[in-house]
């Protein structure tokens, strides 16, 4: 089914929350790229439809706004089953997971966002839950307490994660099926704008669509949300239709890096060149200079750039590439001290 065109999804309401609701794909036909995931994920949606069982517990990672959310729900269209959404910062009692597993009806899905943020005796009250489909229920408290066991339906335990790396062993490993997802090239993420813009009702020539997608990010929430502001600008400043002038004319006004490189990926790449000489420095000191963990430099930032060319990484660390300063309007022998 066409699902984007139901006259429900696609509202009136100009607010972002109904817009962000009415680009969002529904289906497996209706999401762009990630092919090896979808292939996979098609294969295992089809078996678990033909047996009748529950799919197995399922984990997204990969930096934000590539589509892990978005696949959770696909994934509960496609099995035609129930999705129940938390989170981990959220969810802090036992008592308040319990109560979400005791709802779920066969095959339902229980999708955990930023579910590296759990609990410790959350994710434990998990395990059994998610192995044997049983958990225990304290019954009363004090004196008479005594714990019950619950047999659950079957389920799906979806998790999202951006930070893989602070995910538990035993967690992961619980995890069936594991799919990572990667950035957009420039020529999926037009695709995507184009998408958008018809659900939109606004014309868009190609050009513009390729311009909005190369300044994303690789990054399909950014290239709508790029989308939504140069609309604006068609539509007070142009004709309402989107072509390469009136985009080129936006894109500038909103200030938009040339490469959609954001304040933290520019941050850590004139930190290296004016702090560390352009490299090579080690991820724990540059984490330091930036004021972020390194496990976010290395699992949200440093994909991209690295993927984009602007750093590599050597067995001495960071480093930065020719592109990264010309990128930022540096010559790299002005730095003092530099061995260039
Ligand atoms: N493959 C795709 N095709 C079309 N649109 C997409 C695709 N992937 C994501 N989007 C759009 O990008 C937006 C962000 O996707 P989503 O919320 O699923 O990202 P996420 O990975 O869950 O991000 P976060 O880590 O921040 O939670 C969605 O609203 C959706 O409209
Ligand atoms: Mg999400």
């Amino acid at each position: 089914m066409n699902s984007h065109l139901d006259p429900e999804k696609s509202n009136f309401s100009s607010e972002e929350i109904d817009i962000e609701k009415a680009l969002r794909p529904l289906s497996f036909n209706d999401f762009t790229g990630q092919a090896s995931v979808l292939e996979n994920l098609e294969i295992f949606v089809k078996a678990a439809n033909l047996r009748g069982e529950a799919l197995d517990h399922t984990l997204f990672h990969g930096p934000p706004g590539l589509g892990k959310t978005t696949l959770a729900n696909i994934l509960a269209n496609e099995l035609e089953v129930g999705i129940k959404i938390t989170s981990g910062p959220v969810l802090d009692k036992p008592g308040d997971l319990a109560g979400l597993l005791t709802n779920l009806d066969e095959r339902d899905i229980l999708f955990i966002d930023e579910i590296h943020r759990l609990s410790p005796i959350v994710e434990e009250y998990l395990y059994s839950a998610m192995e044997d489909f049983k958990i225990d229920i304290m019954l009363e408290s004090g004196p008479n307490a005594r714990t019950v066991q619950i047999n659950l339906n079957p389920f799906t335990l979806v998790g999202a994660t951006t930070r893989s790396g602070l995910l538990t062993a035993p967690m992961r490993a619980r995890f069936g099926i594991q799919s990572r997802l990667q950035y957009y090239s420039t020529e999926l993420l037009a695709d995507i704008v184009q998408r958008s813009s018809s659900i939109l009702r606004v014309p868009i020539s190609m050009e513009a669509a390729i311009e909005i997608a190369g300044r994303s990010r690789g990054t399909p929430r950014i290239a709508n949300a790029l989308l939504r502001r140069v609309r604006d600008f068609a539509q007070i400043k142009g004709n309402g239709s989107i072509d390469i002038e009136i985009s080129k004319y936006a894109l500038k006004a909103l200030n938009v890096d040339a490469h959609g490189l954001d304040e933290m990926d520019n941050k850590i790449l004139t930190t290296i060149i004016d702090k560390f000489k352009g490299g090579p420095v080690g991820i724990t000191t540059l984490a330091t200079a930036v004021s972020d963990s390194a496990e976010t430099i290395e699992e949200v930032y440093e994909p991209f750039l690295i993927q984009q060319g602007f750093i590599i990484r050597t067995p001495r660390g960071r480093e930065v590439t020719e592109l990264a300063y010309k990128h930022l309007g540096r010559v790299k022998g002005n730095i003092q001290g530099g061995l260039f």
